[in-house]
């Protein structure tokens, strides 16, 4: 398949600056796959992206948590995807979970986000993933593939894409999908791309796993066919951080 793993950590609304500077540290420190092997991409809160990237070894890059959906203006607390162009920022997660519950984030905004963050330049982390009511009632794959659609349908070109899979109910709670369970709505997401967009898109993509991923469960998911690494949150906040980026090997 050729698609280099990838490993992203979303710090989430977490770090003071002797905290960050610890992590960057233990990063800098940690004994990793060569970057023709691993993508490695830590995503901190935006007051911390000029001291992260600056003091990052330079194998590991930076993404912004979000980004706003239009060039900047009158919107007072958004950051434009120009102003992290002009950071040199290269990547942005957009669709988060937990944006499109707590911010009302719809499927049609967050497509218009990844396409405006393209536009700028931007390479994109887009983030689907459904709650545990939609799954318990067997929606889990019809939701995703709305997710994608809304995406699908302002973008044409996805070589700069990393599609990441979140179950919500796997989202900070300890209940990791078990392999099977990822393989399954990994696959049928690639299934999805090779037929409303293109079989190579499909092939080129990489579709990432994210919720409750450890350095215990790491490997064992690493291991799936159709997943190409790792959105990483509360986890990547610590040395074992180190650990599921060699799950890449
Ligand atoms: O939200 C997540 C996953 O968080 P956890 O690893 O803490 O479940 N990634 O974006």
């Amino acid at each position: 398949m050729g698609r280099k793993f990838f490993v992203g950590g979303n710090w989430k609304c977490n770090g003071t600056i002797d905290e960050v500077k610890k992590i960057v540290n233990l990063l800098n420190d940690g004994k990793v796959p060569s970057q023709d092997c691993v993508e490695v991409v830590v995503s901190p809160p935006y007051v911390f992206l000029p001291l992260v990237k600056s003091s990052l070894r330079p194998d590991f890059h930076v993404a912004a948590q979000n980004c706003w959906v239009k060039k900047g203006g009158a919107f007072t607390g958004e950051v434009s995807a120009e102003m992290l162009k002009n950071l040199e920022v290269p990547w942005v997660i957009l669709g988060h979970s937990e944006r499109r519950a707590l911010l009302g984030e719809t499927n049609e905004f967050v497509g218009d986000k990844v396409a405006y963050a393209l536009s700028q330049g931007l390479k994109v982390i887009a983030c689907v993933g459904e709650t545990l009511e939609q799954r318990e009632a067997g929606s889990t794959v019809d939701v995703v593939a709305a997710q994608t659609k809304a995406i699908a349908e302002k973008v044409k070109d996805w070589t700069n894409i990393v599609l990441a899979y979140e179950p919500v109910w796997a989202i900070g709670t300890g209940k990791v999908a078990s392999p099977a369970q990822a393989q399954e709505v990994h696959c049928e997401l690639r299934k999805w791309l090779h037929a409303n967009t293109s079989p190579e898109v499909a092939a080129k993509t990489r579709i990432i796993y994210g919720g409750s991923v450890n350095g215990a469960n790491s490997k064992e998911l690493a291991g799936q066919p159709d997943l190409d690494g790792f959105l990483v949150g509360g986890a990547s906040l610590k040395p074992e951080f180190i650990d599921i980026i060699n799950a890449a090997e």
